[in-house]
């Protein structure tokens, strides 16, 4: 077991993410005032400890520490509570409450898709997660079914979002050294793959992706590739799956919207999916359809978005034009819609905080060990979240100085492409691709399970909370009917019953608007390459029919065999066919005097011809 800090433990590692490894710990004594949650000795705790690459860097070890009051007092319900921050020599931990209960990915990868109104009813508990945070001016930035965790609730499943600021903390002008993606394809939105200035509708994005996976088993957007991934979210639209009822598909729809100021708010969304998961059911009353199929009109988008700091945006609910200089990312994976140059351009007057998705590579000047003394909002109350602080508009990192990203590399690879290649190797931890077909939930059918294996399953999930109900609720029932209702509302889209026929979405050939803009006459100082293509597999060869498909021990020889006799038996008829044989036979003569005759034959032709001339 070994210490972290001198409060804590590590007992056993729960599981590796992109960005480090959470483990089980056990608290040995009281925290006290540096941390926002004492805790008791004794008392079993996560803690997520962060790769050493993040930890090295000291441009992370800073933001930690400026950063720590933000995640300290990020409280409620439906968020996994960041107790206590730990910096210690080489090592950054965050310590957070133990969730009993596996991750939502692993849950649908064991379980296959929900019904519509469960997984509406646990998105908009995700949902309330995010009003809150945004409210408070925090984005998640890296929302996707790892990342939220279903507690056990007495017997029912409470959604709990978690790494809340983890991509925040990764921010760091030192990313833009190694140039490693971070953050998901499968769950990026299009800004965010552009570079373009994010809010928090990216979270809306990713709500949407999620809701889609719950009730589909799969993303919406797929691909061989991060890149086509990445081209999908851009330029392709979202197709209605035959079991998603009509007014889920519309909230699912918003969520996708490639414009992010046509996105709900989160607390709209969650207002929304309440009204859906209340319409869509068997037992709903004819008021509660018809809200349902009006819950376009709920989904009004957040007029002052909370913004990521550091991503070029100007005022909040405007955004300007891609491509422009101020909002260049240098993290950006795709190369701006609009716009000359492009983000890797020198001149281009990038932000360095601008870093919102990459890792940093290693820097030698760790931080100082030290425990890290309790942020403002330490003793919020659980169910709190705080007003917005100084946080809103103010990025810490601004302080930092610019990280020159060094001249153009003219035989290395250009950033872009490591930063695919970097983002295509993490996709073997996020599972978007390079898995074994069979175990992959994204790509398999969702499995099928009869009604009577888990007839209670939908129901686990925790009701909303109370103070969250919108007014147009179900009207109260006993606890009984109640659950009748909901068993009827969830067996109506249970995935069995419904042809469900997984539309992927076309692939498509490189989108013409991500092409080369025509190079001007003066060579731009750092021109990205034209887009690699993505590695087309060569075609396989023919199929060599095998000579022994059933694999009979000794059928080659036998086949050798065969031939041989036929060839023997053919030859054989040939020369009784086609030479004096026959006659020999029939005069008696043995082959010797046969031979002899043909002998004597000869010289006497012989004779005869030299005789004659
Ligand atoms: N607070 C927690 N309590 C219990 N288990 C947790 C907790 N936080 C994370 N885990 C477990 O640890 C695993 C790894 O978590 P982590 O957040 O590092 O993974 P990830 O979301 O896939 O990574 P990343 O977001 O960095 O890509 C999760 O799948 C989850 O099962």
């Amino acid at each position: 077991m070994r210490p972290v800090g001198s409060k804590y433990l590590l007992e056993e590692p729960l599981g590796r993410g992109a960005t480090g490894t959470v483990w089980r710990a056990r608290q040995r004594e009281a925290a006290g005032a540096e941390a926002a949650v004492a805790g008791q000795p004794g008392e079993t705790v996560a803690i997520k400890v962060l790769k050493e690459e993040l930890a090295n860097d000291a441009d992370v070890v800073m933001r930690f520490l400026r950063e720590r009051s933000v995640l300290l007092r990020l409280t409620h319900p439906n968020i996994v509570r960041t107790r206590d921050l730990v910096v210690e020599g080489d090592l950054l931990a965050l310590v957070m409450d133990l969730i009993d209960g596996p991750d939502l990915h692993r849950y649908l990868r064991e379980n296959g898709p929900f019904t519509p109104v469960a997984a509406a009813l646990l998105t908009a508990q995700i949902a309330d997660a995010l009003a809150a945070s945004h409210a408070d001016g925090v984005v998640h930035r890296d929302l996707k079914p790892a990342n939220v965790l279903l507690k056990d609730d007495g017997g029912r499943m409470h959604p709990m979002l978690t790494d809340f600021g983890i991509a925040r903390l990764a921010d760091s002008p030192g990313l833009t050294r190694t140039h490693e993606f971070v953050g998901t394809p499968a769950y990026v939105a299009p800004e965010s793959a552009e570079g373009r200035p994010q809010t928090s509708a990216v979270d809306i994005y990713g709500a949407g992706i999620l809701l889609y996976e719950l009730v589909t088993g799969r993303p919406p957007f797929a691909g061989a590739t991060a890149l086509e991934v990445l081209h999908q979210h851009l330029s392709a639209e979202p197709r209605r799956p035959t079991t998603v009822p009509e007014p889920l598909w519309t909230v699912i729809e918003r969520c996708l919207r490639k414009r992010p100021e046509e996105r709900p708010s989160a607390e709209n969304l969650a207002r929304a999916l309440r009204v859906v998961a209340a319409g869509v059911g068997v037992h709903a009353s004819a008021a509660q359809a018809e809200a349902a199929l009006g819950v376009a009109a709920l989904l009004a988008p957040d007029p002052q978005p909370a913004v990521v700091p550091g991503t070029g945006q100007g005022a909040a609910g405007q955004f300007p034009p891609a491509g422009g200089a101020g909002d260049a990312d240098p993290t950006q994976v795709l190369p701006p819609t609009t716009g000359a140059p492009g983000p890797y351009g020198r001149n281009a007057g990038y932000d360095p905080d601008a870093a919102t998705s990459v890792l940093p590579s290693a820097a030698p000047d760790a931080g100082p060990t030290q425990v890290l003394p309790a942020g403002a909002g330490a003793d919020a109350g659980p169910t709190q979240v705080l007003p917005a602080g100084s946080y809103g508009g103010a990025d810490p990192t601004r302080a930092m100085p610019p990280v020159d990203p060094g001249p153009p590399q003219a035989d290395g690879p250009h950033p872009w492409q490591t930063q695919l290649r970097a983002a295509r190797d993490r996709n073997d931890q996020t599972q978007v691709q390079y898995l074994d077909p069979s175990e992959d939930p994204l790509r398999r059918r969702p499995t099928r399970r009869p009604a009577p294996q888990q007839p209670q399953q939908p129901q686990q999930y925790a009701p909303p909370q109370a103070p969250a109900q919108p007014p147009y609720r179900q009207s109260p029932q006993p606890p009984q009917q109640h659950q009748q209702h909901q068993q009827h509302q969830q067996q109506q889209y249970r995935q069995p019953q419904q042809p469900y026929a997984p539309q992927r979405p076309p692939r498509r050939a490189p989108e013409p608007r991500y092409q080369q803009p025509p190079q001007a006459p003066q060579p731009q100082p750092y021109a990205p390459p034209a887009p690699e293509p993505a590695p087309r597999r060569e075609p396989r060869p023919p199929r060599q029919r095998s000579a022994n498909p059933m694999r009979i021990p000794g059928l080659g020889c036998l086949k050798g065999c065969l031939f041989l006799i036929v060839i023997l038996v053919l030859g054989s008829w040939a020369v009784w066919e086609f030479t004096p044989l026959k006659d020999w036979v029939a005069d008696g003569k043995n082959f010797w005097d046969a031979a002899w005759d043909w002998v004597t034959d000869a010289k006497d032709w012989i004779a005869s011809h030299s005789s004659g001339r």
